[in-house]
């Protein structure tokens, strides 16, 4: 009998393989995962029990009527069954998103039973008999009450018979167990949710010594007092912020939730093949139905494949998935990590496979080009399990599927697997819901106005919606999908471009759906204000160095997420090892990508995406890195001695950091020629691009984004005459301190040490 894998042998009996799986563990063996190799007799056990068998189990799974492959998967009714373990940690655990967070919070329930203490402290002189004044008798006190005249005891008597039987009814009115407040409550308020009169808690006001009204002000901790006295909790009312929607995720319910497409982008290195196998699926697959469907670029696209669809987004590369991350989408569900057979695992693999990680987001390997002379995809598959991407065939959990996007070769193949992912992960949305989701992309358009692409992750979207997209709002004026018809609605993990915003929104940003239109301009107007107030403060929660103490005591930080950077893979190895070494108090170092050469974009906008500190070992950001650190405010922590490194990060783990000092960077500097001259050395001819240059300024010389000397300059001219500062947008000669190796194209940077004061 020939080798057959569990999804093989799903496929051929049309049944998951997840229920493969679990009859093969009722049987007693053990299986991995879906594309573990199944072994002969237990292959014959499970023919028996499919199809002979007479036990109940086997039954339902061979009549399993959710698996017809006429209904579509957003018609999927959920499973309950339990996932096999193997295949469980292979993936990513999704977080429960939907599970909207407690309104109410109890501020004192405990605290009521210290309330007569408490009270006696806070108003002097009430301390001995604060219980007994506010009297047992169900909060009636008698103050200024008809003691005084006793000729009149009969009436008096009378009186007070009414008064008691009315106490009793008042007492009658059981009291609430809790009251909920939001800000303060006015005495008549207070008395309301009681289900006392007010002039009950005006005597007991009056008890503590405070003259109050009916429609006097309480304040909280007098409400606390006064509830605590009757036995009542107050819990205080945590105001749901509809502005800042994103806090509820995607409000996903699990008990009502279908199965939907698995949303997908596509990673890997340069020229690997990620368009060629993005336009190789598209043509093959875009749905043929589709009569006339001209397919347009609105960044992403759904294909078919056996009856199920898949969305894939069409701007290939992790920059851009990092990007959105950066944003707050987490749009992607599977990456497929291409890989050229006849190239192999290259820097940017590496990158996507730590982007890909960090979103902790599962990955399939496309190892693409096999139809190249020298294509080695062994080889391949040795290099990606040196990253810790292990085939199945080796032992494994990762699937590899081998393709050529040029010639159509194993797509098929490739699409199953996605779909294999996507059944085993289950992803889920209630497309019954109103919509939430994110743009992918969007732009001015002349004649349209604004136009974003929406990935729709939860709900559905339809004309007329009344929305909110990031800091812009407005009502879906008219939809298209990704082969340019017009549609009237948009189910889970559908691409839709939609026009009706008052603006441009940018890519990542969230959006929501609202029941009226007025609602959704007021919370689009309030995101817009705050948005600006945010710019304009420019405060940022990223963590750095220098707050990092602060946030490991205020409990926020468990683990410390760095990025590192070396000039060499040994220095990136030594500095990996060591930090990962640093626990102090139980808050250790998660290192998400290290790799050697300069920092780069993609670097700082992963650090941003997974709010991590850079360590840069002898290597530089490159300018328009340095720009984008500073606009995502990405803490960049560049050291010449490894130790240095090592002890600033446990140091500031510690608090214990020396902020004395901090170098500031004055000016950028492009080497355009040099000149030998002997006795004095090299002397470069140097364009200031940015700020300026002084004579005792430190001095990095860089050469591909990696230092090649730090020291000071010996020399500064302005043509012939010496200089003390040369400032942008003029030329220079200068020498360095010691050293002669410059070359044409290098960088200098210039900068002082200056002192930081204490926060
Ligand atoms: N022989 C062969 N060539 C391929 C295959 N896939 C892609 N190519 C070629 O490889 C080159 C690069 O392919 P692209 O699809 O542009 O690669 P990419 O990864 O999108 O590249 P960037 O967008 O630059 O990151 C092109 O010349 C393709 O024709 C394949 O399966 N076989």
């Amino acid at each position: 009998m020939s080798k057959m894998r569990v999804y093989e042998y799903a496929k051929e009996h049309h049944v998951s393989s997840k229920d493969i799986i679990s009859k093969l563990e009722e049987l007693g063996f053990e299986v991995k995962s879906h594309m573990s190799i199944i072994a002969d007799n237990a292959i014959n056990q499970l023919n028996r029990k499919i199809n002979g068998g007479a036990a109940a189990p086997v039954q339902k799974v061979t009549a399993k009527p959710n698996k017809n492959k006429a209904e579509g998967p957003v018609n999927q009714t959920k499973t309950k069954e339990k996932k096999p373990n193997q295949a469980e940690t292979s993936f990513r655990n999704k977080d429960n998103k939907g599970v909207k967070t407690t309104k109410a919070r109890s501020v004192e329930s405990g605290g009521n039973r210290k309330t007569g203490n408490t009270s006696g402290k806070s108003s002097a002189g009430n301390q001995n008999n604060e219980r007994s004044r506010f009297g047992n008798n169900g909060g009636n006190n008698n103050f200024g009450g008809g003691r005084r005249n006793n000729g009149n005891r009969n009436r008096n008597n009378r009186r007070k018979g009414a008064q008691q039987q009315a106490n009793r009814q008042r007492l009658e009115i059981k009291l609430p167990e809790k009251i909920t407040l939001s800000g303060s409550l006015t005495v008549g308020q207070f008395a309301e949710k009681l289900g006392r009169p007010s002039t009950d808690i005006i005597k007991k006001l009056m008890a503590l010594g405070v003259m109050a009204t009916k429609n006097q002000d309480l304040e909280k901790d007098t409400i606390e007092l006064l509830a605590g006295d009757y036995g009542v909790a107050v819990e205080e009312e945590v105001i749901v912020d509809e502005a800042s929607f994103e806090d509820d995720g995607l409000d996903i319910d699990e008990e009502t939730a279908i199965i939907r497409p698995p949303v997908v982008t596509i990673m890997g290195h340069v020229d690997h093949g990620k368009t060629t196998l993005l336009d190789s699926i598209r043509h093959t697959k875009v749905t043929a139905g589709e009569a006339g469907g001209i397919t347009q670029h609105i960044g992403a696209y759904q294909v078919v494949h056996n009856d199920k669809k898949i969305t894939f987004l069409d701007t290939p590369g992790h920059a851009a998935f990092t990007t959105m991350r950066a944003r707050g989408a987490e749009i992607t569900d599977i990456t497929v990590l291409v890989v050229a057979a006849d190239d192999g695992v290259m820097p940017q693999t590496i990158e996507a496979i730590h982007h890909a990680r960090a979103a902790k987001v599962p990955i399939i390997v496309a190892v693409n080009k096999i139809d190249k002379p020298n294509a080695n995809p062994d080889h391949v598959m040795q290099e990606l399990s040196e990253q810790g991407l292990v085939p199945e065939d080796w032992g494994g959990d990762t699937i590899f599927v081998k393709i050529s996007a040029k010639k159509g070769t194993g797509i098929d193949d490739l699409l199953e697997m996605i779909l294999l992912v996507a059944e085993i992960e289950e992803f889920k949305a209630n497309p019954d819901k109103s919509a939430r989701g994110a743009v992918i992309e969007a732009e001015l358009d002349k004649g349209k106005g604004p136009v974003a692409t929406l990935l729709v992750q939860n709900g559905s979207l339809h004309i007329g919606d009344p929305i909110v997209v990031g800091n812009t709002f407005g009502r879906v004026r008219a939809m298209v999908n990704d082969v340019g018809r017009r549609v009237k609605k948009a189910t889970p993990s559908t691409p839709v471009e939609i026009t009706g915003l008052n603006n441009v929104p940018q890519a990542g940003d969230q959006f929501i759906v609202f029941d009226d239109e007025k609602k959704a301009r007021q919370i689009g107007e309030i995101r817009a204000e705050r948005a600006l107030i945010t710019e304009r403060k420019e405060t940022t929660s990223k963590v750095s160095l220098d707050d990092l103490f602060e946030k490991i005591k205020e409990g926020e930080m468990k683990e410390i997420n760095l990025v590192i950077k070396a000039d060499v893979q040994g220095s990136v190895e030594a500095l990996s090892g060591s930090l990962k070494k640093i626990d102090v108090d139980g808050v250790k170092v998660n290192i998400i990508h290290a790799g050697a050469g300069g920092i780069s974009e993609s670097d700082i906008i992963l650090a941003s995406a997974s709010n991590a500190i850079i360590i840069g070992f002898n290597v530089r950001p490159d300018n328009h890195a340095q720009k984008v650190a500073e606009e995502e405010k990405v803490d960049i922590r560049l050291y010449r001695v490894i130790y240095d490194a090592i002890d600033e990060v446990e140091a500031a783990m510690k608090g214990m950091l020396d902020p004395e000092f901090k170098e500031k960077v004055i000016g950028q500097l492009e080497v355009r020629t040099t000149f030998k001259v002997s006795k004095i050395g090299t002397i470069a001819g140097c364009y200031v691009t940015d700020g300026l240059i002084s004579r005792d300024a430190g001095i990095r010389l860089v050469r591909n984004g990696v230092v090649i000397y730090e020291g000071h300059v010996d020399t500064l001219k302005r043509f012939k005459d010496d200089a003390k500062e040369v400032k942008a947008g003029f030329e220079c000669g200068l020498t360095l301190e010691n050293f002669n190796d410059i070359k044409e194209g290098d960088t200098m940077e210039a900068y002082v040490m200056e002192e930081v004061k204490p926060k």
